[in-house]
């Protein structure tokens, strides 16, 4: 039975801040590295191993993943790092202070920002203080200048079909560190959960989520390891 685990970063440097990130690529805090440790303890505990580990190009991903698979003894196992399993761009967002935001444009916009399923924030300025134009982990691609999460599902699932899905049929155990966004549009896809729902689906810091999948990759159940 294919086994596929699935990993918020821990808390990060803007989490913290509570700041909209996306693709700027901050740090874990202490906070989030004690978290991604945790959950590498959690995983080593309860037995789960893996064979495969994908990422996203960003920072608090990688090192989450790094962090969870050396308390495990596995800092060895293949990992595939794609800029699709990134965080949703936030747009013109990005950067500003999340309460902030909410006071000058109402709580209701930002929740459509955050949560809707395809109004996407407003784009990002070219030139601006965060733009990732020269950015060399992204010179092969255009970065997009905001993301609903109709947006990243429509990125993410390319890269799950042609890479994770077929790793998961071939036997391979499969882990995955990514973000709260790219993790809700692999959920979604994945649990098909419609589109009015989604909204409702947060996804916490540093706590592995758990699928078992048929062969075919439809899940059996969903689960946080640590509620086992
Ligand atoms: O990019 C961000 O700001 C966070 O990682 C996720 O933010 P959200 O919960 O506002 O979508």
């Amino acid at each position: 039975m294919p086994t596929l685990v699935l990993i918020r970063h821990g808390q990060s440097a803007w989490n913290l801040e509570n700041r909209f990130t996306g693709w700027w690529d901050v740090d874990v805090t202490a906070q989030g590295a004690a978290e991604a440790r945790a959950a590498g303890a959690l995983m080593a505990d309860k037995g789960l191993d893996f064979d495969l580990t994908f990422t996203s190009l960003q920072t608090r991903a990688i090192k989450t993943l790094n962090l969870a698979l050396e308390t495990m003894g596995r800092l060895w196992l293949p990992t595939e790092k794609h800029w699709r399993l990134n965080e949703r761009h936030y747009g013109g967002l990005t950067g500003l202070d999340k309460a902030e935001t909410a006071a000058k444009h109402g709580e209701e916009q930002v929740k459509i920002w955050r949560r809707s399923f395809d109004v996407p924030p407003p784009a990002s300025e070219p030139g601006g203080e965060f733009d990732m134009t020269n950015d060399r982990r992204y010179a092969d691609i255009d970065i997009p200048v905001a993301e609903s999460l109709k947006d990243t599902i429509d990125r993410v699932l390319p890269y799950w079909n042609g890479r994770i899905a077929p790793a998961l049929k071939e036997g391979n155990r499969v882990l995955i560190s990514a973000h709260g966004n790219s993790l809700r549009a692999l959920v979604k896809h994945l649990s098909n959960i419609p589109d009015d729902e989604i909204t409702g689906l947060e996804i916490p810091t540093g706590q592995p989520i758990v699928y078992e999948l048929a062969d075919d990759l439809t899940p059996r159940e969903r689960y946080y390891l640590s509620e086992r």
